[in-house]
């Protein structure tokens, strides 16, 4: 079968990470990434030999700034089969009509509203509805975290109800722009969060509330989570369970905190101290009065990036089996290998 051949829309933060992630895939092409600006990171995809695009009107600026350009974006989007759009919050739905004409498949990240794609993925929450769709939304990095751990939980023992507290890091450890620097924001004052419609946009049948609060600090999102279960459960049945995904990770002895983990990160020598990881502290797992709760750690720059490949396998039909797929990206990512 051919490789199919996807494109970058977007090389921040999330964009260079599916742009490796994609590189690593033996069922996929990188046919090149976008770029607004003849920055470092415009530099460092070219040293990775990746084809660099620009808006048209950005050619001359990037020349000039020593950068070789390959074409304008939609040139980019005309030769790809699925573009992945990973430009700020926002941009990302005035790119539709671009693909819309070129036909391409695409799929946006957690910043855009699940209208814009009409349907939202998380591959251990709903693979098999991505088969063959045009557009998706990969959501959030903490909507990520909470349909793996909810799918997973639900599927086994039946989640009856959930409550969840969100820790969010304010910015990422690149951002020179966001705050807060000192202070803890409600973020938002009001009931809900996005986080748990976002959740019920992938699997609808879940009864979430959730409530958050951004704190000065660029590493990792933290969840406290309570849930109802259907069924009788142990502690151990939920750490037996968690234990046989991939993409669980119960943290090392000794780590009770964010900064641990990224040195963790750092000590496992993963490329950019990524944990792609649910980070779950397994003594945190416990019943009070009949009720489940765990803490969790998203590494916000990391999780969502599997959930790209997964989707862009799903859409292109590559591969049918939701676990056949996850198996293949987690390999050529070096996921679950610790
Ligand atoms: N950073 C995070 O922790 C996470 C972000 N997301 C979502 O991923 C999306 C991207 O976020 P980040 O990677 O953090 O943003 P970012 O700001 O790091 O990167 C966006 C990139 O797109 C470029 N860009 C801006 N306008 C463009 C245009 N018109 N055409 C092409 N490129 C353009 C920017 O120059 C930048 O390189 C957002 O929807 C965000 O909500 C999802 C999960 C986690
Ligand atoms: O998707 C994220 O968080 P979220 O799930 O809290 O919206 C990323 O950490 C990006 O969040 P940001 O929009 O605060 O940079």
């Amino acid at each position: 079968m051919d490789k199919v051949k996807v494109g970058i829309n977007g090389y921040g933060t999330i964009g260079k990470r599916v742009a490796d992630a994609v590189h690593q895939q033996e069922d996929m092409e990188l046919i090149g990434i976008s770029k607004t600006k003849p920055n470092y990171e415009a530099v460092m995809a070219q040293r990775m030999g990746y084809n660099v695009y620009t808006p048209s009107d950005k050619t001359s600026k990037m020349k000039d700034g020593g950068i070789k350009v390959a074409g304008t974006v939609e040139d980019m989007v005309n030769e790809a089969d699925v573009i992945v759009d990973a430009t700020p919050k926002g941009v990302g739905e005035k790119n539709k009509e671009l693909y819309e004409k070129a036909g391409v498949k695409a799929i946006w990240q957690g910043g855009e509203d699940h209208e814009v794609a009409g349907f939202s993925f998380n591959a251990d929450s709903n693979y098999n509805e991505a088969i063959g769709r045009d557009y998706t939304r990969v959501v959030s990095c903490n909507t990520t975290a909470l349909c793996r751990l909810i799918s997973n939980i639900d599927r086994e023992y039946g989640v009856k109800k959930c409550r969840v507290t969100l820790i969010r890091r304010a910015a990422d450890p690149s951002d020179i722009k966001k705050g807060p620097i000192n202070s803890i924001v409600a973020d938002p004052v009001k009931l809900p969060s996005h986080h748990g419609p976002d959740v019920q946009s992938v699997i609808p049948s879940i009864d979430i509330s959730t409530m958050a609060v951004k704190v000065p600090n660029t590493m990792m999102h933290i969840h406290t989570v309570n849930m109802e279960l259907k069924n009788d459960c142990s502690a151990d049945d939920i750490k037996n369970l968690l234990a046989k995904n991939p993409r669980m990770h119960y943290l090392e002895p000794g780590i009770t905190s964010t900064s641990e983990t990224m040195e963790l990160a750092r000590d496992l020598g993963r490329p950019r101290n990524d944990m792609w990881e649910n980070c779950i502290w397994e003594d945190s797992i416990d019943f009070y009065e009949g009720e489940l709760y765990l803490l969790q750690a998203v590494h916000q720059e990391a999780d969502v990036v599997p959930e790209n490949i997964d989707a862009i396998r799903a859409m292109c039909e590559l591969e049918k089996d939701a676990d056949k797929s996850k198996s293949k990206t987690n390999k050529a990512m070096g996921i679950g290998t610790k």
